[in-house]
């Protein structure tokens, strides 16, 4: 229960809902019982007409008394469970919302690793799974309690005043059937999991061989794919069939049970009646009314233990989440205007989960305004330097400083608003293309948005879609190419006026003509920003101010072009090889 503690303070947020809904239920159960004993003196009146102790009209008068105050209670009964539902599963509805939107402020507020560290399944399980599983705790669960502990303290003593033995006999098979619907809901709790596990799987393979679907196509492989599905749905079909079979115990035991107690009290009631002890057979009428009523909420004291008990699991995995303090802090509240001088001194980075030290012993300086180019091999380490700089990762040694100061010590906000960053993989949302280049600069006007999709090359090939500007893009919408992808992305970096621009091997899937003249047009327009450029291609590095050849993490060469084209290694090699191939 420790770990539900965490949801008070939602309670007390909704708290004086929360304590009218109480009184709701009070009201609810009162009028309910009321209705009981209504029947039970409607009974006595027609019993004592039968027996001559009353006259006709008596009993008239009485049967109208009595059905009026019947309709009344019943009426009454039904709007307050009414408005009990209405407060205690409103607020349930407030609480889980509130609970998403945190769960979610929470992974937005955490650092890069952690979303390598976890994976996306296991992120979206707790926002939705996790913490419906919770609500029913805070909603259904509370209610139901609330509902059956008013109807114990109501019904019981009113039932023992009444009829002291015959309570105690028919009372007995309750405590059984409350026990024995903890156990079943147990069970069906673990069946349910183990079904919801294998929702998910085949959820997750149906949606991968959909996106996959030219893969499968082009290999021929759609017919063992459907094999591999097959085998899962049929896997998947006989856990559901394990879940029906004992959810299929649920009602024949509650109704087994609720039987063996009007049993009892037409067998007991009716030798107690017989030998006097019970004076009016409207009491017998009462009691089996009593022992219905209250089969239910003894079965939901089983039913909500199993349901605590799954919201108190749920809620320590939401926790483990909400508890995580971000790799990366803030550590200074004022805004730091940003220049764009960039400098590294001797900065090695080891990335926590893979244990891979990615730089070693790094060091370079960019001023505002210049460009910096970072060649090298697969895996030398040329995006994490630019992870560092948005402090996506904080370095393990060394220093990175912006404008002098150390990166740590500049305003986080700041430092990232002040980047425009393309990454390898451009990721375009399913919105229309303006949208995705207006992403960071959501006040930005639509002359901007053309002006800026014509720096970045990619205006002409935005006119030629049918809706041009507003072509939706994504799952239902145009597919667009690796290369016009990478061009939209690099509109969006650039609308946000940077001043520090990195550009990870952005370039890569549009022609040299193309790349020529983003990178003339950059020139222009971000005179004053730092460039950093990531790149394979000589092409996108000889104009730079400064190259820096990476290899396994370490600087193994720098300088401009020309005096990297006069020395021997890596960069001379690329540029006869890449020379050769542009000539043949
Ligand atoms: N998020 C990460 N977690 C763990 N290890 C990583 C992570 N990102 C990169 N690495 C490792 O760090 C090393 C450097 O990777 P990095 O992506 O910086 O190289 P790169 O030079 O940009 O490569 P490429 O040219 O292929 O993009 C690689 O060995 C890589 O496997």
């Amino acid at each position: 229960m420790k770990a539900l503690k965490s949801l008070n303070k939602y309670f007390l947020r909704y708290k004086w809902r929360l304590i009218l809904g109480f009184f709701i239920v009070i009201a609810a159960r009162v009028f309910a019982v009321a209705n009981v004993n209504f029947i039970g003196k409607i009974v006595d009146v027609v019993r004592s007409y039968l027996k001559g102790d009353i006259t006709q009209d008596l009993l008239k008068s009485g049967l109208l008394k009595y059905l009026l105050f019947l309709l009344g209670a019943t009426a009454l009964s039904g709007l307050f469970t009414f408005l009990m539902r209405q407060m205690i599963i409103v607020v349930s509805r407030f609480i889980e919302a509130d609970l998403k939107d945190d769960v979610y402020a929470q992974y937005q507020r955490l650092s890069l690793g952690f979303y390598k560290k976890n994976r996306t399944g296991d992120l979206m399980n707790r926002i939705s799974e996790d913490v419906s599983k919770v609500r029913m705790y805070v909603g259904p669960a509370i209610m139901y309690l609330l509902n059956a502990i008013v109807l114990f303290a109501t019904v019981i003593p009113y039932m023992y005043v009444t009829a002291p033995s015959l309570t105690l006999y028919t009372l007995i098979p309750l405590p059984v059937l409350s026990l024995a619907i903890y156990k079943l809901s147990r069970e069906i709790h673990k069946r349910s999991t183990i079904v919801q596990e294998y929702l998910s799987k085949l959820t997750t393979f149906t949606q991968e061989s959909f996106s996959g679907i030219a893969v499968i196509k082009s290999y021929t492989m759609e017919g063992q794919v459907y094999g591999n599905f097959a085998q899962l749905s049929e896997d998947s079909k006989g856990k559901n069939l394990d879940l029906v079979k004992v959810q299929a115990f649920f009602f024949p035991l509650m109704v087994g049970l609720i039987g063996a107690s009007n049993l009892l009290v037409v067998f007991i009631g009716g030798k107690q009646y017989l030998d006097g002890t019970i004076t009016e057979l409207g009491t017998l009428v009462e009691f089996i009314m009593f022992v219905n009523m209250l089969t239910w909420p003894v079965a939901t004291v089983g039913w909500v233990t199993s349901i605590i008990k799954a919201a108190e699991a749920s809620q320590i995995r939401i926790n483990e989440f909400l508890d995580v303090q971000p790799e990366i802090q803030n550590h200074i509240e004022v805004a730091t205007p940003i220049q764009g001088d960039i400098t590294f001194k001797d900065v090695t980075f080891t990335y926590d989960d893979t244990n891979i030290t990615a730089l070693k012993n790094v060091s370079f300086e960019v001023k505002n305004g210049q460009t910096l180019a970072i060649i090298g091999r697969t895996g030398s380490g040329k995006s994490t330097i630019l992870e560092l700089i948005g402090r996506l990762y904080d370095v393990t040694s060394g220093k990175i400083m912006v404008d002098g100061t150390t990166i740590t010590q500049v305003n986080l906000n700041s430092l990232r608003s002040s980047i425009g960053y393309v990454p390898q993989d451009a990721f375009l949302f399913s919105d229309s293309i303006k949208e995705n280049i207006k992403f960071g600069a959501t006040e930005a006007t639509d002359e901007e948005v053309t002006a800026f999709a014509k720096a970045a090359s990619v205006h002409h090939n935005i006119i030629d879609f049918k809706n041009g500007y507003d072509t939706v893009l994504g799952e239902r919408g145009i597919t667009l190419s690796g290369g016009q992808k990478q061009r939209v992305s690099i509109a969006r970096a650039l609308i946000g006026n940077p001043k520090i621009m990195l550009l990870d091997d952005s370039l890569s899937a549009v022609d040299t003509e193309t790349e020529e003249e983003i990178l003339t047009n950059l020139a222009k327009i971000a005179a004053h920003t730092t460039t950093i450029i990531v790149s394979h291609r000589i092409s996108s590095a000889k104009n730079a101010d400064h190259i820096i050849i990476l290899d396994e993490g370490r600087i193994t060469q720098q300088g401009t072009h020309n005096q990297l084209v006069a020395q021997d290694g890596y960069y001379k090699e690329l540029y006869k090889k890449q020379m050769d191939e542009k000539e043949s």
